[in-house]
């Protein structure tokens, strides 16, 4: 599916924005709009069986790590180009996005209206803008800085695309040869 999308970067009439607003995924998904500063988020628009696929990820640019980007490779990162740039974290997520398969799937039954978060160090080993998380989760990990910050067992919790897993084990190989 071909992707129009444009970023509004800064919310001060959230009212003004929905009404201009036209969906990336009409059907499938859609963006909640709140004002100030990183508060929108993006939520079901029909449910979802657990290991559904929500969406492919199409539309993608490579570009510099930013707040926005998702990490795709060791020094890769692209833009979501989408309403999918409003997928907020969450320690308890309710989405993964694949990038190696580049898809958007399901890690629990969704209902019509429910949040789309995913876990945001499974793709990010160092992230750019670092934030303190309000998800709330018993199991929240309180910062979010990327999986470099985080132990092998926290990351094991989660689906992980590949080039993390990779940078754990290095990490994991590393300590141990400094050990010896
Ligand atoms: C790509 S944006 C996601 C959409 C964002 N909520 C918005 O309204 O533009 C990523 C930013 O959203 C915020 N964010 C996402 N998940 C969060 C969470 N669990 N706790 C706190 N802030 C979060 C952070 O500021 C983060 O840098």
């Amino acid at each position: 599916m071909p992707v129009t999308y444009t970023k509004v970067e800064k919310i001060t009439d959230a009212a003004a924005v929905k009404l201009a607003y036209k969906p990336t995924h009409p059907g499938l998904f859609e963006v909640a709009y709140a004002e100030g500063d990183y508060n929108s988020k993006l939520v079901a628009a029909r449910p979802y069986a657990k290991g559904e696929i929500l969406c492919k990820v199409e539309g993608i640019t490579a570009g510099p790590k930013k707040y926005t980007s998702v990490q795709v490779g060791k020094d890769d990162h692209i833009e979501l180009n989408s309403d999918l740039v409003f997928m907020n974290h969450s320690c308890n997520p309710t989405v993964s996005l694949d990038t190696d398969t580049m898809t958007v799937v399901a890690v629990v039954d969704l209902k019509e209206g429910d949040n789309l978060t995913f876990f945001y160090p499974s793709s990010e080993w160092e992230m750019d803008q670092p934030f303190p998380c309000w998800c709330g989760a018993e199991q929240c990990v309180k910062n979010v800085q990327g999986a470099k910050f985080l132990s092998k067992e926290t990351m094991s919790r989660y689906f992980l695309t590949k080039h993390i897993q990779t940078l754990l084990e290095e990490r994991e190989a590393a300590a141990s040869a400094a050990q010896v």
